[in-house]
Order: C-alpha cells, then sequence, then structure tokens
C-alpha cells in the first residue's frame, strides 16, 4: 500500500515536472523573448539573458578590450546584458553625452569612489557639488598649481639622474608625480612619494580601492561575508578603501591646524569658509560641506588625478621608447623655440605642435579611462543611434571603440602623431577630436582636464628633452598590454624603460 502511494507520489511529481512546470519555463522564456524590447540588438547569445559573462571580464580586466572585439563583430550597438547595450558611433556619442544630455549616470558610479562630485547622480545634488569645486579648476587656479609641477618635475629629475643607464620602471615614478600634483595642489600635501623616493602607502591602497568598491557594489553578501573571514590578506585588502581615505582626512586635519581658511581661496578653504557661513546663519549642513564630505570629495580628486596622468606619461614614453623619431622630434621642437633656456613655463609651451599631437595621440592610442561611461536611459526610453530602448536601460560608448573607429583614424592600433599634424593642415582635426572620449564629454566631463594636460605635457617636455629612452626588458611589452578596471592599468604593473642622458 505504501509503495503503491509512493510510486503514484513519484508519478505525480513527474507529471507536474513535465507538464506544467516545463512547459510554463519554456513558455514563459518564450513570452520574454518575444517581448523583449532589445531582441533585435545583436550580441552574444548569454548577453539576452544574465550580464554575469561580463562581471568575470570585467574582473580580468578585459572589459573595453572585449566591448571592442564585440563592436567588431556585431556592429555599433551592441547588447551586453539582458538590459544593456553599448555604441560605437559617432551618433550614438552625441546622442548619449552630448549638450543637454537626458542620460544620468548609471548606478554603478556609486561603487566607483566617495560620495562627491564625480559619483554624484543626482541632478540637484550634483550641480551643488560642482559649484563649490569648479574655480579650483580655472585658468587662474590651474597657474597657481603650475609651481607645484615644476617642483615634481624636478625631484623626478634628480631622481631619474640617479638611475640612467640600466633597466627603471617608470610606472611609479610618474604615479608618484601625478600623486604629488594632486597630493599638494588640492589637499596641500605631497604624500612624500618624490620628496622621499619612495612610494607612499597610499598609492597601494588607491590600486585596491576600485576593485573593493566595485566587489561591495556587485556581491555585497560575499563582502559581508569576508569581512569575518581573519585572513591577514582579505581584511588588508577589504580596509584599502578606509585606509585611503584616513590619508586624506590627515592631510585635511593639518590643512586646518596650519591654515586660517578665511585668509585663503584654494579648494579646502572655500569649502570649509562656505561651511562656516552656514553655520553661523544655524543653517543644516548639506553633505558636501560637512567635514566628511570635504574629506570625501578630496579623497576622490586624489582617486581621478592620480594613475590617470601617471598610466598615461607611462604609455607615452613607452611608446616614445618603441618609435625614438618622435623624441627626437619633441626635443628639436622644445630646444629650437627655447634656445639654452633651462626652465620653461606652461604657457611657453602649450601651442608647441608637436608636443600637442604626441599628448593627443598618447590619450588616443593608450586613453587612460578605456571603458564605456555607463549612462540610463530616462522612464520614458529612447532611442539612440536608430536603436529603440525602454527606460532605465544602461548605455554607454567607450574611448577605446571611439578613438579607434577605423573611417577616422587610419591604422587607429598604431602609435602615429604625425595624423594630428596632417590633421590640422587638411581641416580633418576637429572631427578626429569629435571622437576623443578620454575626458568624457558634455555637461559630466572630466574638470580636471586642463591641470592633466598642464601636468602631461611640462612632463613630456621635461623628460624628452633631457632624456634618449629605449626599452629596458624584453618582457617590457608583454607587460604594456592594456588592460582596465575603469582605468587602464599595464597588465604587468610595470614599465621597465632605460633612460640616458640626452
Ligand atoms: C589623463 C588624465 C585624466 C583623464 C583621462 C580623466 C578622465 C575623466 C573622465 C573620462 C571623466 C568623466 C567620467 C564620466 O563621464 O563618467 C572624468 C571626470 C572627472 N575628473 Fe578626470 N581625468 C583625468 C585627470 C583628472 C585630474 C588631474 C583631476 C583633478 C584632480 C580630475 C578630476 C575629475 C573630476 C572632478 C571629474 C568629475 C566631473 C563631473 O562629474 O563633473 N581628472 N575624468
Amino acid at each position: 500500500m505504501d509503495l503503491l502511494a509512493s510510486s503514484s507520489a513519484k508519478i505525480s511529481w513527474l507529471w507536474v515536472l513535465t507538464h506544467i512546470v516545463a512547459p510554463g519555463l519554456v513558455l514563459s522564456g518564450l513570452y520574454t523573448y518575444l517581448t523583449d524590447p532589445l531582441k533585435r540588438v545583436p550580441g552574444p547569445f548569454i548577453a539576452k539573458f544574465t550580464g554575469a559573462w561580463m562581471l568575470y571580464i570585467d574582473l580580468s580586466g578585459q572589459r573595453s578590450a572585449t566591448v571592442h572585439r564585440l563592436h567588431k563583430s556585431y556592429g555599433p550597438a551592441v547588447r551586453v546584458g539582458p538590459s544593456e547595450v553599448c555604441f560605437a558611433s559617432p551618433a550614438a556619442l552625441k546622442e548619449i553625452y552630448g549638450a543637454n544630455s537626458k542620460y544620468l549616470k548609471a548606478p554603478v558610479y556609486d561603487s566607483l569612489g566617495f560620495r562627491s562630485t564625480f559619483t554624484t547622480r543626482n541632478r540637484d545634488e550634483y550641480r551643488g557639488m560642482k559649484k563649490r569645486i569648479v574655480p579650483s579648476f580655472s585658468s587662474t587656479s590651474i597657474s597657481e598649481i603650475e609651481p607645484i609641477v615644476h617642483r615634481q618635475l624636478d625631484l623626478l629629475v634628480k631622481s631619474f639622474d640617479k638611475r640612467v643607464d640600466q633597466p627603471l620602471d617608470v610606472l611609479p615614478w610618474f604615479r608618484m608625480l601625478a600623486l604629488g600634483v594632486v597630493g599638494e595642489g588640492f589637499a596641500d600635501d605631497s604624500f612624500g612619494g618624490l620628496e622621499n623616493e619612495t612610494l607612499p602607502e597610499l598609492l597601494n591602497h588607491i590600486d585596491e580601492v576600485f576593485p573593493v568598491l566595485w566587489t561591495k557594489w556587485m556581491f555585497p553578501l560575499t563582502t559581508a561575508i569576508l569581512e569575518y573571514v581573519p585572513l591577514k590578506s582579505i581584511q588588508s585588502f577589504l580596509q584599502a578603501a578606509p585606509k585611503f581615505k584616513k590619508y586624506c582626512s590627515d592631510a585635511y586635519q593639518k590643512y586646518l591646524a596650519t591654515h586660517n581658511p578665511s585668509d585663503h581661496h584654494d579648494l579646502i578653504a572655500r569649502m570649509v569658509n562656505e561651511q562656516k557661513e552656514l553655520q553661523k546663519k544655524g543653517e543644516i549642513l548639506p553633505f558636501h560641506v560637512t567635514d566628511d564630505g570635504i574629506v570625501q570629495e578630496l579623497t576622490n580628486l586624489m582617486f581621478a588625478g592620480t594613475d590617470t596622468t601617471g598610466t598615461t606619461l607611462t604609455y607615452l614614453f613607452w611608446e616614445l621608447a618603441r618609435h625614438p623619431e618622435w623624441i627626437l622630434r619633441l626635443r628639436e621642437e622644445i630646444n629650437e623655440a627655447l634656445q639654452g633656456q633651462d626652465t620653461f613655463s606652461y604657457h611657453e609651451i602649450s601651442e608647441f605642435p608637436v608636443l600637442d599631437a604626441v599628448i593627443q595621440e598618447i590619450l588616443r592610442v593608450r586613453p587612460a579611462g578605456p571603458g564605456g561611461l555607463p549612462r540610463f536611459t530616462p522612464e520614458e526610453g529612447a532611442v539612440v543611434d536608430g536603436v529603440a530602448l525602454p527606460g532605465r536601460v544602461i548605455i554607454s560608448c567607450q574611448a577605446m571603440s571611439s578613438q579607434r573607429e577605423p573611417t577616422i583614424f587610419e591604422d587607429p592600433d598604431r602609435f602615429n602623431p604625425q595624423r594630428w599634424l596632417d590633421g590640422e593642415k587638411n581641416g580633418n582635426a576637429d572631427m578626429m577630436r569629435e571622437q576623443i572620449l578620454v575626458f568624457g564629454k558634455g555637461a559630466r566631463a572630466c574638470l580636471g582636464r586642463r591641470l592633466a594636460t598642464m601636468e602631461l605635457k611640462c612632463a613630456a617636455a621635461t623628460v624628452a628633452r633631457r632624456y634618449n629612452v629605449k626599452i629596458g626588458s624584453p618582457t617590457t611589452d608583454n607587460d604594456m598590454e592594456m588592460t582596465d578596471h575603469f582605468v587602464l592599468i599595464p597588465k604587468g604593473g610595470k614599465c621597465l624603460l632605460e633612460l640616458s642622458r640626452a
């Protein structure tokens, strides 16, 4: 009797499975497929169902290279997840990032650093934050930072002089230069890298900040569990973001102890003065002028201005080592104009054509931010480059693809500054510049662009004038393969070159 009952129970479960569950799943899959508003957007089959495959690619640092390959196979619009589409066309660039864009930053920005101007998605909160830091990026403010750039470059050259004619990993040196500039320029603390010729611990934490915040955002449960795992390496990894922030918090406290903000007009002084004004009026402080808000803004500026500029300079001198004719042309241009003058101001060199072409080309072919800048479609949906999208779809263009558009850049993977010199003569330069996304575009474009350009040009002129550069190890080209975790990172984590006095 019992046997009969259990076998009839088995039959009925099997029956339910084959007659109800399986057809139900097939029908619901079919319904999802037929009603899927993105079904006509080409892409890998798996992307219709999940974006998880992209997480793996993201973690391996291959996102921008993979999306670039997908565009080559599928065309200018590629679906990479159930509600994520990547674009690569001039029309999409204009639509998504152009003036008066209706697309807000996507939620992933919550994990791209501390709460600050860069990460804020809400339009009104963003306006308040931006208003407060914009004056620090005016041409007057940038010219006030210029002496810091030259001072840091003097230190760099002193260190390089001691290390000529031998293989040298230039990556940490250019990172220390970049950190020194933004550190002293915004937080009144260079963090001592080039002064002590030692990589500040802060730079090791910067490396880990993005992966930590990103892991927390993507896998909150796993991260919560990891917090209880008593392994030193895991705990140190998880603590990277607070440790990094602590350096900026200490610099802020040191500034307050040594300056009277009302006598100054730098970034910290302006924020603290606004804080005091509001306190005097008895008003509630918005987050961005609280002490914590100020420290978070400073922390993000260190993040935004260090590896971007440091990595660009590293890639530049690697490309110059591979194309020595360009370092010679650069030196010739500078020496001819400066006529034996030892020092120079940015104003004197900023318009040099070869220097300008070399910098534009390195930013094009080795963009410090190669990947997509994700935005969100509004609730009512949108049409991007002829593709109809429902609301809340993540859309993006990436510098890696727009800056390698073969119809605009001949032989797009090659470092060839000549294309910019020719472009200025034949009138194509503006069209080429339209494709450049390395600093973003539109209302959310990089506020540090002017500062970064000044720093890149001064550093390129100083170093190219003084040294010849060659590849320092048979592994260098392999080490310099591009990987990215939002910011470009050489795969090998180093760049061995050999400098010799010119
Ligand atoms: C080669 C150097 C640099 C590159 C390639 C670069 C790239 C970018 C990009 C692509 C964005 C826009 C991100 C988006 O739309 O999602 C951005 C935003 C930003 N960058 Fe840079 N950046 C560089 C240097 C700097 C420096 C030196 C600073 C200042 C310390 C800085 C500060 C900022 C800020 C504050 C924003 C946020 C702008 C906003 O949302 O209004 N950047 N940067």
